[in-house]
């Protein structure tokens, strides 16, 4: 195979529930430490194609590639290196402690009953001061608010090193603040610390102003894909969305915002 050392390749893929065609022949290549959104109505496939690059979901041969590697032929802790991810809806079951979970994310790197080191304890203890989740270490996690835990998760994921960090939705329990606090650190993250970021986002303004690359999806097909000003077009929103929009352009950042044409707004 022709190498391309693309941090995510994935060719063709298709994924169904049963008789129910979820994916239908998703081609792209995820560009290496940039920063890019999947956008797309609730039920368009955006966690299941995110499933399918974890593995969580096991697509066929030769579909997802991770660095030129066949998504299969993974053992799980060396996928474990290569990616991290912050899921939608992370339950927690038992009582660990806020450390704990962080530290969770060194796991890759430590043999069957190895402890945890002064260098793991270090990395998770950044991770932790990057999410403003130092600070609650010695609590249990199931004693935080959602938004605290959600920070926690993300920690976690920060303490795994890996080169590409998967994010589902991840801002969707933050009060703005932490919001933008998240997606600072995760652009940051992939402008300084060469870490390619792949995030679902619901917010399109957010979507546009952080992604370098956006992926539109509609009913399991990506619809259209490319830089911000290029996919955020009254008719890709009007054919996915079903809703009007204006479209200014932000005088901070220079690109496209965009307002809702609703009863009140018109
Ligand atoms: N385990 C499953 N079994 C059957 N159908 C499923 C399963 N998981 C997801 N689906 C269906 O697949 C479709 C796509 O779901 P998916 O979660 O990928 O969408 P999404 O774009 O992430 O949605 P949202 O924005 O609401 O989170 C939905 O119709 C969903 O009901």
């Amino acid at each position: 195979m022709k190498r391309l050392n693309y941090p995510i390749s994935i060719n063709n893929l298709d994924w169904s529930f049963g008789y129910n065609e979820i994916l239908k022949n998703i081609t792209v290549n995820i560009e290496r430490n940039k920063f890019t959104c999947i956008i797309g109505p609730n039920g368009s496939g955006k966690s299941t194609f995110l499933k399918n690059i974890l593995k969580i979901l096991e697509p066929e041969k030769n579909k997802v590639f991770v660095f030129d590697k066949d998504i299969i032929s993974y053992k799980y802790k060396d996928l474990s290196k290569k990616i991290a991810s912050v899921p939608q809806n992370t339950v927690v079951d038992f009582n660990f402690s806020v450390m704990d979970i962080v530290m969770m994310g060194r796991s890759p790197y430590l043999n069957r009953f190895e402890a945890e080191g002064e260098k793991d304890l270090k990395i998770s203890k950044k991770a932790m001061e990057m999410t403003d989740t130092w600070n609650l270490r010695d609590r249990t996690i199931n004693t935080l608010s959602g938004g605290e835990r959600q920070r926690v998760i993300i920690a976690r994921a920060l303490a795994q090193q890996s080169d590409i960090l998967v994010l589902d939705e991840p801002i969707s329990n933050l009060d703005i603040h932490h919001q933008i606090n998240l997606l600072n650190i995760t652009k940051e993250l992939s402008e300084k610390e060469n870490i390619t970021v792949i995030a679902v986002l619901h917010d399109l303004n957010f979507a546009i102003q952080y992604s370098d690359y956006l992926i539109l999806m509609n009913e399991g097909r990506i619809v259209d894909e490319g830089l911000p000003k290029e996919v955020i077009t009254h008719d890709n929103i009007k054919n996915v969305y079903d809703i009007d929009i204006h479209i200014m352009n932000n005088p901070i950042t220079g690109k496209p915002h965009i307002i809702p044409i609703t009863d009140t707004t018109a």
